[in-house]
C-alpha cells in the first residue's frame, strides 16, 4: 500500500473517544473489507452474548456463575437491587475505612498511624493491585505498598526485611477470593510469625479481602482482625481490580478510585455499542481474530512506551491467557484456544528482543500503548529542539513503521496521560475485548480448569514427601532410592522422591544424601 492509501486507511479506521481523549488505531493490521464483512455475523452474536452477560445470565456455565465485573463500575446495571446495594455498601466501606486509616482514627496499637501496606495475594489477587500501584501511586503516598505474591521463602524474607523497622505501623492485606490458595496462606503465616517475633498483635494489623464464608474469612473473624471486605463469586480474580481487591489498596495509597471507576464506566459504555467500527473493544477482538486466524496463531506483544505502565503487559498476560487459553469450547469440542501475551515496555525492549520482532519468526502482532503527555512540567532539551519525550515518541513511531514495512502488524492504543481515569478505561477496554473474543471463538472465558491440574499434582508431591520422611524416620539404616520408594509404596515415583530428597538435603531438613549427587542410583539416603 502506498503512503496516500495507508494514510487513508489510517483515517478510515481511526477510533476516537472524546470523553476519554482515547484513540485506537488498527490500520496496521492487514485485514481487508471481505474479512470484516465475514466477521459481522459473529460480532452480532458476540454483542448479544455480552448483553446477556451484563443482564446476569450464567455466562460461566462450568462454575454456574454470573459474570458481573461490569456492574462494579455501574451498580445501576446490576441485575437485582440487592446486588446493586451490595456493591455500593462495599464501596462506602472501602472509603470510610480509608478515611479513618488516613486520619489515624484507625491506627496500629502502639502508634498514631499506619505508614505501610503489606499486600499478600497471588494471580488475580495481586496483578491488578501491583499494576495500579506502579502506574498510579503518588510519589509520596499516605501509605506505601509492598507485595508478597509467591511462596518463595527468599522473596518473603526480602519483603519482610524491607519492612522490619516499620512492621508495627504496617497494615497487612490478605487477598484471596477462595481464601484457600496455599501460596497466600503461606505468606500470611510467615508474616504473622514476623509480627509475633516483634511481640506485635497480628490481628490488630490484618485485613482480609475474601469470598463469603471462606476459610480466610472464618479465620479473620475468629481472630478478630481489623476488618474484612467481601469478594463476590460473580467477580473473577483476573477481573477483580474494581472490586475491594483493587480498590482498597488503591484508595489507601491515595489513588482516586472514583476516577478509576468513572473511566472504566465510560469505556464500558463505549464498548457496548453494536457496531464494529465504533466499538474499540470490538476492533481489538477483530484484530486479534484476524492476526491469529481465530486460533491464537500469533502472540500478542504488548509494548507500553511509558515506564509506569510496565506491569500492564503482565496484568494482561493473566487476563488474556487465563481467560482464552482453553482446551474445550462451549460445545465440548477440543479446540486448544488461547493467545500468548508477553512484553515489558518501549523503548527499553527495542534493545532486547525487538531485533527478532523485526527480522525473525513472524509469529506475533504488537500492541503499542502510547501516552501523549510526556511528564508533568517542562522538559529540557537533549539536542537542539528535541526532548527525551520526543525520542520516546519517535522510537515508537519508528518501530511501528519498521515492523509494518517488514510485514509485521501492529495496533496502537493512545491515551492522553496515565491517570486513574485512563487506567480504569484501559482495564475496561481489555475486559470487554476478551469477552467479545471469547464469544467469537465460542469458549468460556471465566473459568480456569487447567490451573487445578498443577495444584493437585503439587499437593500429591507434598503428601509423598510426608510419607517418605516417615519411612526414613522409621528406618534406622541408610537406603537406596529404590528401596525407599518401595517402602513408601511409590516405586513409580522414584524421580519425584529423588527431587524431594535433594531439596530437603540442600535445606538441611533432616535428610542426608551420600554418594554421587549427579548419579541418583549411587545415592544412599538416611534421616538425621
Ligand atoms: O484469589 P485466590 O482465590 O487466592 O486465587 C488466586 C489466583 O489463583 C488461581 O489459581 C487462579 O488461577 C487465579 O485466577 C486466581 O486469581
Amino acid at each position: 500500500m502506498d503512503a496516500p492509501a495507508l494514510w487513508q486507511r489510517y483515517q478510515d479506521w481511526l477510533y476516537y473517544h472524546q470523553g476519554l481523549d482515547f484513540y485506537l488505531d488498527v490500520s496496521r493490521m492487514r485485514f481487508d473489507h471481505a474479512f470484516v464483512e465475514a466477521m459481522r455475523p459473529k460480532f452480532e452474536k458476540a454483542f448479544q452474548d455480552m448483553e446477556a452477560l451484563e443482564r446476569g445470565a450464567i455466562a460461566n456455565p462450568d462454575e454456574n456463575r454470573m459474570v458481573g465485573h461490569y456492574w462494579l463500575r455501574d451498580p445501576d446495571i446490576a441485575p437485582t437491587p440487592e446486588l446493586r446495594q451490595d456493591i455500593l455498601t462495599v464501596l462506602e466501606k472501602i472509603e470510610s475505612f480509608t478515611t479513618k486509616v488516613h486520619s489515624g482514627d484507625i491506627h496500629p496499637p502502639g502508634s498514631s498511624k499506619f505508614t505501610d501496606i503489606l499486600s499478600i495475594g497471588i494471580g488475580g489477587s495481586a496483578l491488578g493491585p501491583e499494576f495500579v500501584a506502579d502506574a498510579l501511586a503518588p510519589n509520596v503516598p499516605p501509605l506505601a505498598i509492598h507485595f508478597i505474591d509467591n511462596t518463595d521463602p527468599a522473596g518473603i524474607d526480602a519483603t519482610i526485611a524491607k519492612l522490619q523497622d516499620r512492621l508495627a505501623n504496617t497494615l497487612v492485606l490478605i487477598i484471596s477470593k477462595s481464601g484457600g490458595t496455599p501460596e497466600t496462606r503461606n505468606g500470611m503465616i510467615e508474616a504473622k510469625k514476623a509480627y509475633e517475633s516483634q511481640k506485635l498483635d497480628f490481628a490488630a494489623h490484618a485485613v482480609a479481602i475474601t469470598g463469603e464464608d471462606s476459610n480466610l474469612e472464618q479465620l479473620a473473624k475468629s481472630e478478630g482482625w481489623l476488618a474484612t471486605f467481601p469478594m463476590y463469586d460473580w467477580v473473577g480474580g483476573r477481573t477483580s481490580e474494581m472490586s475491594a481487591v483493587g480498590l482498597l489498596p488503591a484508595a489507601l495509597q491515595g489513588i482516586d478510585i472514583r476516577q478509576m471507576l468513572a473511566g472504566a464506566k465510560e469505556m464500558d459504555s463505549a464498548t457496548r455499542i453494536h457496531n464494529l467500527h465504533e466499538n474499540p473493544a470490538a476492533l481489538l477482538a477483530l484484530s486479534w481474530y484476524f492476526s491469529g486466524n481465530g486460533q491464537g496463531e500469533k502472540d500478542m506483544v504488548v509494548l507500553p512506551y511509558k515506564d509506569s505502565l510496565l506491569l500492564f503487559s503482565r496484568y494482561l498476560q493473566q487476563l488474556v491467557m487465563e481467560s482464552l487459553g482453553k482446551e474445550k469450547d462451549l460445545d465440548g469440542n477440543t479446540v486448544h484456544q488461547g493467545i500468548a501475551v508477553y512484553g515489558n515496555k518501549g523503548s527499553t525492549d527495542q534493545h532486547a528482543y525487538v531485533q527478532q520482532l523485526r527480522e525473525g519468526v513472524p509469529n506475533f502482532f504488537v500492541t503499542f500503548i502510547e501516552v501523549l503527555r510526556d511528564r508533568e512540567g517542562h522538559s529540557p532539551q537533549v539536542e537542539a529542539g528535541v526532548t527525551s519525550g520526543d525520542y520516546l515518541s519517535g522510537l515508537l513511531q519508528g518501530t511501528r513503521k519498521a515492523l509494518y514495512d517488514n510485514q509485521r502488524d501492529s495496533i496502537t492504543v493512545t491515551i492522553p496521560q496515565v491517570n486513574p481515569r485512563t487506567v480504569g478505561a484501559l482495564i475496561a477496554l481489555y475486559d470487554r475485548a476478551v469477552g467479545l473474543y471469547a464469544s467469537l471463538v465460542n469458549i468460556n472465558a471465566y473459568h480456569q480448569p487447567g490451573v487445578e491440574a498443577g495444584k493437585k499434582a503439587a499437593s500429591a508431591i507434598l503428601d509423598l514427601q510426608k510419607r517418605v520422611i516417615q519411612v526414613l524416620q522409621d528406618q534406622g539404616e541408610p537406603m537406596s532410592l529404590s528401596q525407599l520408594a518401595q517402602k513408601a509404596g511409590a516405586t513409580d515415583q522414584i524421580e519425584a522422591i529423588y527431587k524431594i530428597l535433594r531439596h530437603l538435603h540442600t535445606n538441611q531438613r533432616g535428610v542426608v544424601l551420600e554418594g554421587k549427587l549427579g548419579e541418583p542410583s549411587s545415592l544412599k539416603v538416611s534421616a538425621v
